[in-house]
C-alpha cells in the first residue's frame, strides 16, 4: 500500500522478542533493562494474523529481528509458518549469529531464504567486551553454516564505532573479497545508549575513504529490501555495502514499517509515535477491522526522521525496536 507521501510500504519488520544473549554496548545498557512479561509479547499466533492481514494490504517482505530472535522458543515453527503463507514472497531473518552454528539449516529447511549476521569484529577480545560476554568464533562459525545451509544471500552487518572498529574495515573487505558474502558498513545511530555516542559516529564518505572506495559504481542484483548501497570491486566474490541512516538518509523511498515485541506497530524506526495492535487483536474485532486500523497506521507513517536533532530522545533502546 501507499503512505501520504506515495511511498510504497509493503515490508514489515517483527521483533519476536525483546530478549537478547548479548549486550552490545551501542544497542542496550548493561543493566536495567526490563524484560516484558511474557503475556505482553503477541504470541506466534497474533503476529501469525497480522502477517496474514497485512499481505492483503500488499505487505510481502517480512523480516524476523529482535532482540535476539532465535533465542524465543518455538521460532524455527514460527518460520515455517510464516513462510508458508500466501504472499509472503521474501521472508528474511536478522540475527547476531550466535545460535547459527546449530540453528543454520534447520532455518533454511523452515523456508527463510537468506540471513543478515551481526558481525562488527572479528577480534576475540574486542567482540568480548563489545558484547560484553559474546564469543566471536560462535559468529564465525554460524556465519560459514549459513552459507553451506544454502541461505542467500548471507549479508554480514557492520556498525562502524569510531575508536572502536575502524582498523578493521580492511579485513572486512578481504572477508568480502575471499567469500561470496555481503558485507555492509552501518552509521551507529543515535537511538537508546547510543544518544550519547554522537562522538563515535563515522560517516559512510569517510569509511568509503578508508577502503579507497570512492570512486566505484553501485551495484543493483543484491536482493534485498533494505537501504543499502552496494559495490563489487574487480574479483571479489561477495560485495561491499554502506547503510547511511544520517549522512545521506534514505526515509524519500522507506518502504517499511515495524512490529514491536509487545505488539506495536511502530511507522517509522525514529519516531515515538506507535500504534498498539495487542489489545486490537485480544478484543475480537474482525480482519476487516484490523486492517483498516493497520492501513490507518501506516498511511500516517512519517516523512522522515530526525536523528540530526540532538535534542531528540527515544524512550526504547534498539533491542527493543528490532533495528
Ligand atoms: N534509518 C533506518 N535504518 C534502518 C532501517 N531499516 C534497517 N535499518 C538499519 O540497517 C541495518 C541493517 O538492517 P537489517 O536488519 O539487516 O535489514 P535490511 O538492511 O533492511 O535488509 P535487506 O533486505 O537485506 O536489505 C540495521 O542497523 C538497521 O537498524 C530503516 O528503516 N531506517
Ligand atoms: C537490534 S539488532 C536485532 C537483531 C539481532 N539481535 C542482531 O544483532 O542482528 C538489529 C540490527 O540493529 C543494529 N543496531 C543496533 N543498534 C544500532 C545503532 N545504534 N545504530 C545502528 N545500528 C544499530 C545491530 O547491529 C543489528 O545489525
Ligand atoms: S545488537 Fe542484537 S545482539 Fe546486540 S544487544 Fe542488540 S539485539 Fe542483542
Ligand atoms: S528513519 Fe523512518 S522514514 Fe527513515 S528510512 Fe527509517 S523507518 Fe523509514
Amino acid at each position: 500500500m501507499q503512505d501520504q507521501y506515495l511511498r510504497r510500504i509493503e515490508y514489515l519488520r517483527i521483533s519476536v522478542t525483546d530478549r537478547c544473549n548479548l549486550r552490545c554496548q551501542y544497542c542496550m545498557p548493561a543493566e536495567g533493562v526490563q524484560w516484558l512479561p511474557h503475556d505482553s509479547i503477541l504470541s506466534f499466533e497474533e503476529i501469525l494474523r497480522l502477517m496474514r492481514i497485512s499481505t492483503q494490504l500488499g505487505f510481502r517482505r517480512f523480516r524476523v529481528t529482535g532482540g535476539e530472535p532465535l533465542v524465543r522458543k518455538g521460532i524455527l515453527d514460527f518460520l515455517q509458518e510464516s513462510a508458508q503463507l500466501p504472499g509472503v514472497d521474501d521472508l528474511m531473518l536478522t540475527t547476531n549469529g550466535l545460535l547459527l552454528p546449530e540453528m543454520a539449516f534447520d532455518i533454511k529447511s523452515a523456508g527463510v531464504q537468506r540471513i543478515n549476521i551481526s558481525l562488527d569484529t572479528m577480534d576475540r577480545d574486542r567482540f568480548y567486551e563489545n558484547t560484553r560476554g559474546g564469543d566471536v568464533s560462535k559468529v564465525i562459525q554460524g556465519v560459514f553454516r549459513s552459507l553451506e545451509a544454502g541461505l542467500n544471500p548471507v549479508k554480514i552487518n557492520v556498525v562502524v564505532v569510531r575508536g572502536f572498529n575502524t582498523d578493521e574495515l580492511p579485513s572486512f573487505l578481504t572477508l568480502a573479497k575471499q567469500y561470496p558474502l555481503h558485507v555492509r558498513f552501518i552509521e551507529l545511530m543515535p537511538i537508546g545508549v547510543s544518544s550519547e555516542q554522537r562522538s563515535d559516529f563515522v560517516p559512510i564518505q569517510e569509511m568509503k575513504e578508508l577502503l579507497g572506495l570512492e570512486d566505484d559504481i553501485p551495484i543493483k542484483d543484491i536482493p534485498g529490501g533494505g537501504p543499502a548501497e552496494y559495490f563489487r570491486p574487480n574479483g571479489f566474490k561477495g560485495s561491499i555495502g554502506f547503510i547511511s541512516a544520517l549522512s545521506r538518509h534514505f526515509c524519500n523511498t522507506c518502504n517499511r514499517v515495524r512490529l514491536t515485541a509487545d505488539g506495536k506497530l511502530r511507522p517509522c524506526l525514529h519516531s515515538k509515535h506507535e500504534v498498539d495492535f495487542r489489545e486490537v487483536l485480544r478484543s475480537g474485532i474482525s480482519d476487516q477491522e484490523i486492517m483498516k486500523l493497520f492501513a490507518q497506521a501506516v498511511w500516517h507513517k512519517p516523512a522522515e526522521h530526525h536523528m540530526n536533532n540532538e535534542a531528540w530522545q527515544d524512550t526504547r533502546v534498539m533491542s527493543q525496536i528490532g533495528g
